[in-house]
């Protein structure tokens, strides 16, 4: 195991144990080998190369006057792709590519910031703003992120601890300044454009009636955007940049550098890397919208693999219901011989569930989908188990993540 220096760089540090916020060489080494994945999950077993997942041109749905037969060629595409593979890169997708290159900018900006920096936009439990410490299956991602909402505030249901009385809860934005403020919103607007234009596609492509989709969508205030920096690591076989999960949402915009280290599960099991492409985002299905469709659209699990040379950056529009819904399949969709296959799931409830979420305070059950299908035996999504979760309130800063401290203790060599 390898000796940790006792080198002071503390940030905010804090005497006796309440919340100490201090640099990776202060870590007690249990925290190091919160990286380590188990030899099951670790990049380098099955990965295949092959495969393409599909490129939809959405052109003709983003622009006006969309001729009927070209609308039904789309609607087809979009079906084969959600449900065979729940993941397709959109080409024609309207977002300037100008305002890609400054956002890809303001976020390098943000991330190479000093730590104590970053930490004055530290987020608190569930909220928004400046976080490390992200635990997926109980272990740490080897990324940093930066959470924003993307309606302005975000609003999810809240218990409170002494009264167990259930309310709302609002959680703002923390701006480091006004120019990442700026372009983030402007580049909001525009994936949340086109994040409205698939999932109406989605829905339309399943027969659905267009008003029930107001029902679910329209007053959402839960949309979130979020910036993810993957430093290089000198072990990058040992960790991953996100484990394997499956997002929460109803559906994700994805915009990937030119790095490449996303991969996702395949039918056979089989993990695929998906092209890095810089100008074409990633659409996947997600949890809600596979509940919504009772399981003719997949969430797929993904994750995230990070290398030796060069850091990586991402950035994921998730596209939400409203708090207050109630989740379950969609009556036209279930009958006699397809009887629905989850129980109704308070989105804002499921997703602060997932979000709060850490190994000591909730069970398995209640962090994935599993608990609101109906045939629990049966069936199992691959869920961000105990993600989001604070380690013990601890947070590092970039220095954490060189990854030479990363050694393989003796059980796992
Ligand atoms: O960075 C990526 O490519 C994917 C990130 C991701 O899957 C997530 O944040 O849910
Ligand atoms: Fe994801």
């Amino acid at each position: 195991m390898a000796a940790v220096a006792k080198q002071d760089n503390s940030v905010n540090g804090r005497e006796g144990g309440v919340e100490v916020e201090q640099g990776w060489e202060g870590v007690e080494i249990e925290r190091e080998e919160g990286f380590l994945r188990p030899l099951e999950q670790r990049p380098c077993r099955g990965v295949q190369e092959g495969g393409v997942i599909p490129v939809i041109d959405v052109g003709a749905a983003v622009s006006a006057g969309v001729n009927p037969a070209a609308r039904r060629a789309l609607l087809a595409q979009v079906k084969h792709a959600c449900q065979e593979w729940g993941f397709f890169h959109v080409a024609n997708h309207g977002i300037p590519l100008s305002l890609i290159h400054r956002l890809r900018q303001a976020s390098k900006e943000f991330f190479q910031l000093p730590s104590e920096v970053k930490l004055q936009v530290k987020k608190h439990a569930g909220g928004l703003g400046y976080y490390q410490g992200q635990l997926t299956n109980n272990i740490r991602d080897w990324r940093e992120v930066f959470d924003m909402s993307a309606c302005g505030y975000l609003e999810l249901p809240h218990t409170d601890p002494l009264t167990n009385k259930v309310g709302t809860k609002i959680f703002h934005n923390q701006w480091p300044s006004d120019a990442i403020r700026e372009i983030c919103e402007e580049y909001m607007r525009e994936a949340k454009r086109l994040a409205f234009t698939l999932t109406k596609l989605m829905w339309e492509s399943l027969g659905l009636p267009p008003t029930r989709f107001e029902d679910y969508f329209g007053q959402s205030k839960t949309h979130r955007f979020r910036f993810n920096h993957y430093p290089v690591c000198s072990t990058p076989d040992l960790v991953l940049g996100v484990g394997a999960h499956t997002d929460v949402g109803a559906l994700t915009v994805l915009l990937q550098d030119e790095v490449g280290g996303l991969q996702i599960k395949q039918k056979d099991g089989q993990w695929l890397d998906v092209h890095p492409d810089p100008t074409s985002p990633v659409i996947n299905v997600a949890d809600v919208m596979q509940v919504l469709t009772n399981d003719k659209y997949r969430s797929v699990e993904h994750r995230v693999v990070v290398n030796r040379k060069v850091d990586r950056y991402s950035f994921s529009y998730s596209y939400n219901a409203a708090s207050g819904i109630d989740v379950a399949p969609i009556s036209e969709l279930v009958n006699e011989n397809n009887p629905p296959k989850y129980k109704p799931i308070n989105w804002g409830k499921y997703t602060m569930l997932r979000i709060d979420s850490s190994l000591n305070t909730l069970e398995f059950e209640h962090t994935t989908l599993r608990s609101f299908c109906w045939d629990v035996g049966g069936f199992v999504l691959g869920g961000r188990l105990n993600s989001g979760g604070d380690i013990g309130g601890v947070a590092l800063p970039p220095s954490a993540l060189s990854c030479h401290h990363c050694v393989v203790p003796k059980h796992q060599q």
